[in-house]
């Protein structure tokens, strides 16, 4: 939290918010973005994929018809693929160029070939804008312990949700509506 709150600070500075143009000077915010969806995919078995014909996958007969779910909170905790996969250490895409677009099969938060996420560009954007403007405006601390637990469904969710107390850091003026 602290490192990602001196990166804003330093390229914002405190008498602005956050805006989409910022993204691309901001470096380790997109690590913690990619870091949080490694471990916590939104959708940790995508959608299920039907084959719509025989084929061999890695030396597997699939045939026709099969579904096939694709278990990518799974692939993001690989201890093969990934150092220390439990540790949440977004550092580790700060020199490296696994990105979000479905190349890169170790991380697949949005899926990947044809019938991967269309949205993630506009999906991707708002996460960035939305995380970086919450961690630069406010101070946060967790009123309980944290718990990471995660609910098992569709969608990642914890099962006890976090409680946190936010005290603003930057001044109220940018929250308020211009005349
Ligand atoms: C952070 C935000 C988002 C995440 C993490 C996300 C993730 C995903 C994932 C994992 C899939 C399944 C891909 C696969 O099975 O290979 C998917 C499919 C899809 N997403 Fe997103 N998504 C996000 C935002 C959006 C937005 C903003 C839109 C629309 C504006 C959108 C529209 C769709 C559609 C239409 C599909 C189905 C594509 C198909 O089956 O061909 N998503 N998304």
């Amino acid at each position: 939290m602290e490192k990602l709150q001196d990166e804003l600070r330093a390229v914002i500075g405190s008498t602005r918010l956050v805006e989409e143009s910022d993204v691309g000077n901001l470096p380790y915010l997109r690590a913690v973005v990619k870091e949080t969806m490694r471990l916590h995919p939104v959708l940790p078995l995508l959608v299920p994929h039907t084959a719509k014909q025989q084929c061999e996958v890695n030396g597997y007969d699939i045939p026709s018809s099969t579904m096939a779910y694709v278990n990518v909170w799974a692939i993001g905790r690989d201890p093969t693929a990934w150092e220390k996969p439990l540790e949440f250490y977004p550092d580790r895409f700060l020199c490296s160029n696994i990105d979000l677009r479905g190349q890169h099969f170790e991380l697949l938060p949005f899926g990947s070939g044809r019938r991967a996420c269309p949205g993630l560009a506009l999906g991707i954007s708002n996460v960035h804008l939305m995380l970086g403007n919450l961690v630069h405006a406010f101070d946060w601390e967790a009123v309980e312990e944290i718990d990471l637990t995660e609910k098992f469904g569709i969608v990642c969710k914890l099962a006890n949700p976090l409680v946190a107390k936010a005290e603003l850091r930057v001044p109220r003026k940018l929250f308020e509506a211009e005349r």
